[in-house]
């Protein structure tokens, strides 16, 4: 990515950023209109791998990354699916793993770092270059507490794996210049072992390797049965690679505005992800073959 693209990645309100990730990318269909395909895809199946975001999903989106917490309606519905003994659920995140995992309860999976550490049957796997390269984060990290000391609420959230710069309540005018600062400092710990992506006000400096959310839930869903059906929940550009992982045979469900993705569903808000995931729970479930 150009410095122009990350530039306009911070810059730009959340709701006008572009997200199309490929020329192939439409825009969603609202869940109304894809709910018999959604019957179907559950009758055709029968066990639900059930994949969720956390932040702008099951979580309101919030000035401070520290206060986010899932709705009480979707901390219920997650805990009530993930005691369905048909589905198996999963949370896939990009905060640390230890982070998100004391956000919310029920999953019996746990991706965080956009997939580079994965929790399941009681072990976490961590992606072995990341692992080599949390030095470089670390380094990082330190350097750019002194060098955006001076930016008003600039914010670095140190995930071990990979690492947040936030710039949501940082005026607008100062966002160059943390863009610029974080650059030289990534350029000068990470050379070409890391690299810098974007996100809801938010630079993610990662591991430059080919690893994602979608590559996770790959991995979880190869262990199911054949007639498993995947489903993907999410609201930020590095959910689009999962959203790829499932479609078209699963469902991917985009919460968000008429933007293109690669999913071919959407819902408005975190609060419509609670009721689809009750809806899921009552009546989706029952659709499922025996
Ligand atoms: O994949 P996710 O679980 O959605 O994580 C993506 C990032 O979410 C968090 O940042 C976002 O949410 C914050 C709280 O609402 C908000 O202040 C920030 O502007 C958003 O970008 C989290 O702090 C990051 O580490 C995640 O990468």
């Amino acid at each position: 990515m150009d410095d122009d693209g990350i530039t306009h990645r911070v810059e730009a309100d959340d709701r006008t950023r572009p997200r199309s990730m490929t020329t192939d990318d439409t825009v969603p269909d609202p869940l109304e209109e894809q709910l018999p395909a959604v019957r179907t895809a559950l009758s055709n199946a029968s066990r639900l791998l059930a994949c969720l975001d956390f932040d702008g999903t099951l979580a309101p989106i919030v000035e401070e990354p520290d206060e986010a917490a899932p709705t009480p309606a979707n901390e219920a519905a997650v805990e009530a699916l993930a005691a369905e003994s048909a589905v198996t659920t999963a949370i896939i995140s990009g905060r640390a793993l230890t982070d998100v995992r004391e956000r919310i309860d029920g999953p019996s999976i746990y991706a965080g770092n956009h997939g580079l550490e994965l929790e399941r049957r009681g072990s976490v796997a961590v992606h072995p270059v990341a692992r080599k390269r949390a030095t470089r984060i670390e380094r990082a990290c330190e350097t750019l507490e002194t060098a955006l000391e001076p930016i008003p609420n600039a914010r670095i959230e140190d995930k071990r794996l990979t690492a947040t710069v936030h710039v949501r309540s940082v005026p607008e005018a100062a966002h160059p210049v943390v863009e610029r600062r974080t650059r030289e400092v990534v350029d000068r710990f990470g050379g070409d072992a890391l690299e810098i992506s974007g996100g809801k006000q938010i630079l993610e400096i990662e591991p430059s390797i080919p690893w994602g959310k979608g590559n996770a839930v790959e991995l979880i869903d190869a262990e199911l049965p054949e007639d498993t059906v995947a489903l993907y929940i999410g609201d930020d550009t590095t959910d689009e690679s999962a959203f790829r992982a499932v479609e078209p045979d699963g469902v991917g469900i985009l919460v968000g505005d008429d933007e293109p993705s690669a999913a071919s569903t959407r819902v408005a808000s975190p609060a419509d992800v609670a009721s689809f995931l009750e809806w899921l729970e009552t009546t989706g479930v029952e659709l499922l073959a025996e």
